[in-house]
């Protein structure tokens, strides 16, 4: 059994789509512990591919709550056998996969308060779930929905100057408005309503945490300037929604100590103080340190590109975020659904299923491709709303098919300058000092970044880790406790 040295230190979690994952971090803001439980290797019972469900009509996608819960037992048992000394935790905070709802049946509060330390989670909380299948960030499968609550505020720009976005498919109001239409009976039976942000909190305080601003943009129900829930908005979406939802809070808030489950079963000191959990794209911009000018890209399941701002400028695409960090500034994001799973399939198709052969055909082909483009879009896309594979010669003529490496350079190239062209569409634009933060899975890949450099003719840095969103979290735990640490702003 390794010993680990005691050495004071705040815990990061990140609840992401295909796996859950911690981090531990030292006062000096050294990452000493990483782990991670996944979804579709260590969890098989639950069959999910990439960490979801895709259901038949190929527009509703969701992920077991139960498995979420059980991912946290097994990571933490294995911290505990690894010997790691709970003992030493100041605080904790974490991130969630943004805009997915979990929903707690009426009586769930009282069995979350007495957790007994003999057993783990997942046997305790089984019956807790009024929907036992989460929708996820990938379904797209509430049009009508959002239509609905356009109509209510008076239109499209009008909801997005509201609440940062028009609506969109996956943002949680329009997620909870289908559920209540069509399954009112599990929706009358449901005491609250978190995010998968707020739902990771409330298990480690043993209470239900209240939901933050930031992750809270991402529902089309925060009026992102006043930080209150819209009356309007709550009202279009479903009846009483207000109090299953509970008030918001600041993101740096500590909204507890944790739960004496995690003091006796684990050795967690009783003071233990949890933050605010926080959307995984908030979470990785305190974890990248973003500074003025800079530009974040995601390369996780999702691709997302943000951005720091201080004035919001809603508009119809894209979307405007309370900041996690600074509580009075905001941030930009764009979301692209193609991203990992995409190269995957590419990966898989023409590089025998081969990360390094997926790098060598980006390192035998030429920037720019020899004037052939593609865009890949397996699944709806969010920007924009596409989908299909689309290919196009040096003379510009559709084309059915490329040879191997110059379908994997299109991808990529594509991938990119869509990601481009839609943040100039936001009025951001590529300055002389601009430095592009790359993070997410595939920011392990050299070769990757190259053509992301390449088309933004911009250097792009990786931090020591790609788990951004957990080591932000650890971050904010501190910045929890005792305000923002001066590094944290200035990489
Ligand atoms: N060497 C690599 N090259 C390209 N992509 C990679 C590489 N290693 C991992 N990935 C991608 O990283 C993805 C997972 O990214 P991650 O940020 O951990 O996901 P999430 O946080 O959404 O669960 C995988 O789906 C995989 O495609
Ligand atoms: O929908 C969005 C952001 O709006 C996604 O970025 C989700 O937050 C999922 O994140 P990853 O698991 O891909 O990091």
């Amino acid at each position: 059994m390794a010993e680990h040295v005691a050495r004071r230190c705040c815990l990061g979690w990140d609840f992401s789509t295909q796996q859950v994952k911690v981090v531990a971090v030292d006062a000096e803001l050294n990452v000493f512990y990483e782990d991670s439980a996944h979804f579709d290797r260590d969890l098989l019972e639950f069959g999910t591919q990439g960490g979801v469900h895709v259901h038949e009509e190929g527009l509703t996608v969701t992920s077991p709550v139960l498995m979420w819960v059980r991912a946290l037992d097994i990571i933490l048992e294995r911290m505990k056998a690894s010997g790691f000394d709970f003992s030493q935790v100041l605080a904790l905070s974490g991130a969630g996969q943004q805009h997915g709802s979990v929903y707690w049946k009426a009586g769930a509060s009282q069995v979350l308060r007495s957790l007994s330390p003999d057993l783990p989670l997942h046997k305790q909380l089984q019956a807790c779930f009024s929907i036992s299948d989460s929708p996820v960030w990938m379904d797209s499968s509430t049009t009508a929905q959002c239509r609905q609550l356009e109509a209510a505020v008076g239109g499209a720009q009008a909801l997005s100057c509201l609440t940062g976005s028009r609506a969109y498919e996956r943002f949680t109001g329009n997620q909870i408005a289908k559920i209540y239409q069509q399954n009112p009976e599990a929706y009358s039976h449901t005491e609250r309503i978190s995010l998968v942000s707020s739902f990771a909190a409330s298990l480690f305080l043993g209470s239900y945490s209240p939901i933050d601003c930031s992750d809270g943009s991402g529902m089309n129900l925060l009026q992102i300037k006043d930080k209150v829930w819209s009356r309007v908005c709550l009202a279009a979406c479903a009846p009483h929604l207000e109090e299953k939802l509970g008030s918001p809070v600041p993101s740096c808030s500590v909204v507890g100590a944790i739960s004496s489950y995690y003091v006796q079963r684990y050795g967690f000191p009783p003071g233990c103080q949890v933050v605010a959990f926080t959307g995984d794209n908030p979470a990785s911009l305190a974890g990248m340190r973003l500074e003025e000018g800079d530009i974040a890209v995601s390369l996780g399941t999702s691709d997302t590109l943000f951005l720091w701002l201080q004035e919001p400028m809603p508009a119809l695409e894209g979307h405007i975020f309370c900041n996690p960090v600074g509580s009075q500034h905001y941030m930009a994001l764009l979301c692209f659904k193609n991203g990992s799973l995409m190269r995957e399939k590419i990966r898989d198709e023409s590089a025998s299923c081969s990360w390094s052969e997926f790098s060598e055909a980006l390192r035998s082909t030429e920037m720019g491709n020899g004037g052939n483009l593609g865009f890949y879009f397996d699944v709806m896309e969010i920007t924009p709303e596409i989908i299909g594979r689309h290919r196009f010669s040096a003379e510009n003529h559709k084309v059915p098919a490329f040879p191997r490496d110059v379908e994997i350079r299109a991808l990529i190239e594509g991938q990119f300058m869509a990601k481009r062209i839609h943040a100039e569409g936001l009025g951001y634009q590529v300055m002389p000092k601009t430095k592009i933060l790359a993070t997410g899975g595939a920011s392990h890949n050299r070769d990757i970044l190259q053509v992301l450099a390449d088309v933004f003719g911009a250097p792009v840095y990786v931090i020591d880790t790609a788990n951004s969103a957990c080591v932000g979290s650890a971050y904010r735990a501190f910045h929890g406790l005792r305000g923002p640490p001066s590094s944290i702003r200035q990489a």
